[in-house]
């Protein structure tokens, strides 16, 4: 089901033509350059494994802090001007990464939708060619990626990658040779997380969630995308910034978000991680974020910042 939220199509103007595309002008970008993994990361490189990749965490979300109407129901927040946003980041990223809900409530495209600016020095209208990789948190293999997947008809058509699966090693075991091809014919797989070793808190967090973050990362970085932009959906959000809350691991090196004028109502799919408990039984001192700056886009605000720590 989809749903939009009035009103969304206002402003305009940042969509040109019918061919989709979506123009983010340089002077917005340069404002977000600080928040962005340095340009040294080259988005298509496929660099040597390290530890991490640098991780951007980045939603759109309403004033009562949902991400959608209800589980399931796909949801347009963003206007014209931050959608456009939120495919440059798109363009300036390795990796795009979703949990398993969001790609059997929304079929994303997760490509990038922006214009090519060396098309628009010459006045051709193309696609960006830095497109990321998109990756599904799918520990159960209970996604049915198929050739209807809207993902996979725009790895088909050569307006997007392929889509890299992360599974448990049990979900791998359910993943069928014909559903494995598939993936494979558009340049994605289903990739195995293997997991290090646990500690009381990892194995906590893998009966919860399915994967620990760290694994996740490291998978990604072994992969050779050296930056991934986190986009959701709620349960995903909300375990980072469980883990964020708890201090020890420094996972997410930005966070861009996207504000809409709009109040989605009860029952949504909220942004909201429990209160942090100290050792001592009371309430932690709650995540916060540094370097803060606001970017107005349309009737949209952004905003930006890093995880104080
Ligand atoms: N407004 C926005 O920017 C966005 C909105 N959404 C919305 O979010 C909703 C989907 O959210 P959810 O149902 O919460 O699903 P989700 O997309 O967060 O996926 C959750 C699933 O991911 C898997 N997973 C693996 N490792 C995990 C980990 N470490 N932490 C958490 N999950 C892990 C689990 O199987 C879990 O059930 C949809 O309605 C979608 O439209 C999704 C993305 C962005
Ligand atoms: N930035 C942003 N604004 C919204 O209003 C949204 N609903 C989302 N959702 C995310 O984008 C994915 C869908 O986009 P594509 O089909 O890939 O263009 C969706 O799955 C969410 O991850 N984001």
């Amino acid at each position: 089901m989809t749903s939009t939220v009035p009103p969304t199509d206002h402003q305009g103007s940042t969509t040109t033509a019918s061919d989709g595309l979506l123009h983010f002008p340089p002077s917005s970008a340069l404002a977000l350059e600080p928040h962005l993994p340095p340009p040294t990361l080259n988005p298509n490189s496929s660099s040597k494994p390290g530890s991490k990749p640098f991780v951007t965490l980045t939603f759109a979300t309403s004033l009562d802090s949902s991400l959608s109407l209800a589980p399931g129901v796909r949801t347009t927040l963003s206007g014209p001007q931050s959608k456009a946003m939120t495919h440059y980041l798109r363009s300036r990223h390795s990796a795009i990464l979703v949990g398993v809900g969001t790609a059997v409530a929304d079929d994303p495209g997760l490509n990038c939708k922006i214009l090519s600016p060396s098309g628009l020095g010459k006045g051709v209208r193309e696609q960006h060619p830095n497109q990321p990789r998109p990756i599904v948190l799918d520990p159960s293999a209970r996604w049915k990626v198929n050739e209807r997947s809207k993902v996979v008809q725009l790895a088909r058509l050569k307006q997007g990658l392929g889509p890299y699966i992360f599974v448990t090693r049990e979900g791998m075991e359910k993943v069928t040779a014909e559903r494995r091809k598939m993936v494979e014919s558009v340049g994605g797989k289903f990739v195995c997380v293997e997991s290090s070793l646990d500690s009381k808190g990892e194995a906590e967090e893998r009966k919860t969630t399915g994967f620990v973050w760290e694994d996740v990362l490291r998978t990604i970085r072994e992969e050779g995308l050296d930056s991934v932009m986190i986009e959701g959906g709620g349960s995903v959000i909300n375990s980072l910034l469980t883990l964020e809350q708890a201090g020890g691991q420094e996972l997410v090196d930005s966070v861009i978000v996207t504000i809409a004028p709009t109040w989605l109502g009860a029952g949504g799919v909220l942004v909201c991680p429990p209160r942090a408990i100290g050792k001592d039984g009371q309430p932690a001192p709650p995540v916060r974020l540094r370097d803060v700056s606001w970017h107005p886009l349309g009737e949209d605000v952004v905003l930006c910042g890093k995880i104080l720590r």
